[in-house]
């Protein structure tokens, strides 16, 4: 492997990065995010999280998976104020739910990770219609390691890239969880 998630050094001690882990609804992102944030604590880095204030789904502050893993986060509405609200001695910052920030958020994370800062972002790479999600595809270029999970199909079993809607609600966003969407396979995805 190139580029190692594991790095338990301070920020002083080394370059700060951009780690992205992408994937469909369901395919263990956040618990993922939420493994390697919980590491950096017990090497006793100090570590903040963001996410998109309209992310209320299972809990208001707290990023939790959808197996009711759970990591306390600060909500903010626009991806500047991370800068502005970020601790002085941070060596490691997480980003959930990425793909509703604006597209101000790759410029965020790369000044972070100029700074010194590991910068670990998790997201949809793809929208209900299989369409690049928000700033991730540029964060995803611009990162140091780019991570992508899978979901197991629900028709099939096959791995799953894609986030089906199950409800006809042509909005992209839309929150929701399993009354809402399915991961599917390319093949049952696009039988539709
Ligand atoms: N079809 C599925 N495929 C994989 N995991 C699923 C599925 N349905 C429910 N899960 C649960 O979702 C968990 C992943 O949750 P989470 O990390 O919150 O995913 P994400 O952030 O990518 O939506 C899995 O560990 C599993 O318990
Ligand atoms: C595909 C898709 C999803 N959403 C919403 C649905 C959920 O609230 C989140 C994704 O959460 P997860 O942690 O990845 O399970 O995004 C949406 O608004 N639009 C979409 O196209
Ligand atoms: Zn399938």
């Amino acid at each position: 492997m190139l580029f190692s998630e594991d790095v338990f050094r301070r920020k002083s001690e080394l370059g700060g990065s951009i780690e992205v882990i992408c994937g469909s609804m369901f395919s263990g992102k956040t618990e993922e995010l939420i493994r390697r944030l919980k590491r950096a604590q017990i090497a006793k880095l100090k570590v903040e999280i963001f996410k998109p204030k309209t992310d209320v789904r299972y809990d208001e502050t707290n990023v939790v998976s959808h197996n009711q893993n759970a990591i306390p986060s600060i909500p903010i509405d626009h991806s500047s104020a991370l800068l502005l609200m970020i601790s002085d001695n941070v060596d490691v910052v997480g980003v959930d739910e990425a793909q509703f920030f604006d597209e101000e958020l790759p410029h965020v994370c790369n000044v972070l990770a100029n700074r010194g800062i590991r910068v670990i972002v998790a997201g949809l790479d793809m929208d209900f219609k299989g369409n690049p999600f928000g700033p991730m595809p540029a964060i995803m270029a611009m990162a140091e390691s780019v991570t992508k999970v899978y979901a197991v199909c629900v028709q099939c079993g096959s791995p799953a890239l894609y986030s089906y809607r199950l409800v006809p609600d042509g909005a992209r966003v839309l929150l929701g969880e399993k009354e809402s969407y399915e991961p599917r396979c390319r093949a049952c995805f696009n039988a539709g």
